[in-house]
């Protein structure tokens, strides 16, 4: 902990401590600031106090322990604490996608909004980093203004995130760039107070409106999306033209106006962010008229979902035919590796249709063990990756953890009844496997790979 704070420092709260929230919480602490994080969930609260971080993020068990013993960082339920010690109050509660319906859910974001505002009496400083529909922030703006005993005194402003679950502490302490959409020079000034850390290791500032902010994160996440769906396109493409996606994909990324960062193709994205965020900007760009402009997100979309249904199909190809008591190994569970998070995690989408389908499904995950369980108590589990492979008649690649991008293809081989992999992410090594005698299949690539 080398960072000394700023004697005028802005006092900080984070309302909301999931996986967005905890980190960014933790880390500003570190940073030097004095911060209270505040969240709805009582268990969460607890744990967080006592040290423990009730998710897998690598690095952040460390950071929040140090933070813990600076003094600088604790945590609460109470919004009326919040309202009282800070000066610059982040909102990162969750904004799922709505039952039903491809929108957003705002209940959240509303709810945290409207439980901190009765409590702001001095000039405080509401920044919404929470992934928001363009328009929130206006929306927000006048609800505060009507809620807070300090009315016009309270100003909104949107800052919103880019890290990555697993990068998590190195993309909140050394950001690409950070985007401040703000609606006054007072406003800029507190959220450069407020990251003056960071903006002073040289990380690049964009200052805008609030409008432009949030459509900024949609906007990234929506291209994300669609560089790793173009990629896949291209699979289906190579699936029925017997050419190679692996070698597509690689010869693409030598030319730098393209690059090879999120051209990986395999079973396609999951997660609590881009398959929500990109239903939820289409949404919100046919409400506001301009649907056309986007309408190729609903293809994204697609394309991602006919990857996991094409895995399936593949299983039934190598198994040759009917799925009805083929016991299946699931190497994965989590949406990727180096994170516990199952939010529409394509590993278990796929283990969810072959279990449906009569197959007898067991699954491995390093860290999404637990969680998977919790979700999914119909699903067969197992304790690593021999435990779930023994006696299995074909052998999935689900999620690309280094533990089995490293697992030694004989050893696998001596448990199994058949050696039959399929490679769903392109994460092992063919020449190694089929020189150990297994039947190598990997999407978007011919069956002699
Ligand atoms: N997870 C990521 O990597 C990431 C990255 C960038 C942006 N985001 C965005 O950040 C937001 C949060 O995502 P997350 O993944 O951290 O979600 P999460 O579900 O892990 O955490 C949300 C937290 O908000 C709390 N909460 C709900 N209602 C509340 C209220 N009224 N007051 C206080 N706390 C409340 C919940 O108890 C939970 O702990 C979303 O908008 C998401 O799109 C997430
Ligand atoms: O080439 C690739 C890259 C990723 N993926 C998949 O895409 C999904 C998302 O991966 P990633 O973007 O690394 O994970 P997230 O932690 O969800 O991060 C995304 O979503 C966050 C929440 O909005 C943003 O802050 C990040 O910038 C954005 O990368 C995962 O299922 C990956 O397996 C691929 O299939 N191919």
């Amino acid at each position: 902990m080398g960072h000394t704070p700023a004697p005028d420092a802005p006092r900080l709260t984070v309302i909301g401590t999931g996986y967005l929230g905890a980190t960014h919480a933790a880390c500003m602490a570190y940073l030097g600031y004095e911060v209270l994080g505040v969240d709805i969930d009582e268990r969460k609260i607890a744990m967080l106090s006592a040290g423990e971080l009730p998710f897998f993020e690598p690095g952040l068990p460390e950071l929040l322990t140090k933070a813990l013993a600076s003094g600088r960082l604790r945590f609460t339920t109470s919004f009326a604490e919040a309202g009282e010690f800070g000066d610059v109050h982040f909102v990162c509660v969750g904004t799922p996608q709505t039952a039903g319906s491809p929108a957003a859910d705002l209940t959240y974001v509303d709810a945290a909004v409207a439980a901190l505002a009765p409590h702001l009496r001095r000039r405080a400083l509401v920044v919404g980093k929470s992934t928001v529909p363009v328009g929130t922030a206006s929306r927000l703006t006048s609800l505060l203004r009507e809620l807070a005993p300090a009315g016009d005194e309270v100003e909104l402003a949107w800052n919103p995130e880019f890290l990555r679950e697993g990068f998590a502490v190195d993309d909140t302490l050394t950001p690409d760039r950070l985007v401040f959409g703000v609606a006054s020079e007072w406003a800029r000034r507190r959220l450069r107070d407020a990251f003056a850390p960071v903006i002073a290791e040289g990380v690049p500032v964009k200052e805008t409106d609030l409008a432009t902010a949030e459509l900024v994160k949609v906007a990234a996440n929506a291209f994300l999306a669609t560089k790793i769906s173009y990629i896949n396109a291209m699979a289906e493409i190579c699936e029925t033209t017997g050419a190679d996606v692996r070698d597509l994909a690689d010869a693409l990324a030598y030319d730098a106006r393209i690059g090879g960062r999120f051209l990986q193709p395999g079973l396609g994205f999951g997660g609590g962010c881009l398959p929500k965020d990109i239903r939820a900007f289409a949404h919100r760009a046919e409400e506001l008229g301009v649907g056309r402009a986007v309408a190729f997100l609903h293809d994204m979309d697609e394309i991602n979902h006919r990857r996991r249904v094409r895995a399936v199909d593949l299983v039934r190809e190598i198994v040759g035919g009917s799925l009805q008591g083929v016991r299946v190994a699931a190497f994965g569970a989590a949406f990727k590796p180096n994170s516990d998070d199952i939010r529409d995690a394509p590993a278990l989408a796929v283990s969810r249709t072959l279990h449906r389908a009569g197959a007898k499904v067991r699954i491995f995950d390093p860290a999404a063990l637990d969680n998977a369980r919790r979700a999914h108590p119909e699903l067969g589990y197992g304790e690593n990756a021999l435990d779930v492979a023994r006696d299995a008649d074909v052998v999935l690649l689900l999620t690309e953890w280094t533990e089995f991008r490293e697992i030694d293809p004989e050893v696998v081989g001596g448990v199994v009844t058949h050696r039959r992999v399929l490679d769903t992410r392109h994460a092992l090594d063919p020449i190694r496997w089929q020189a150990a005698g297994w039947e190598y299949r990997a999407l978007g690539r011919p069956a002699h790979v």
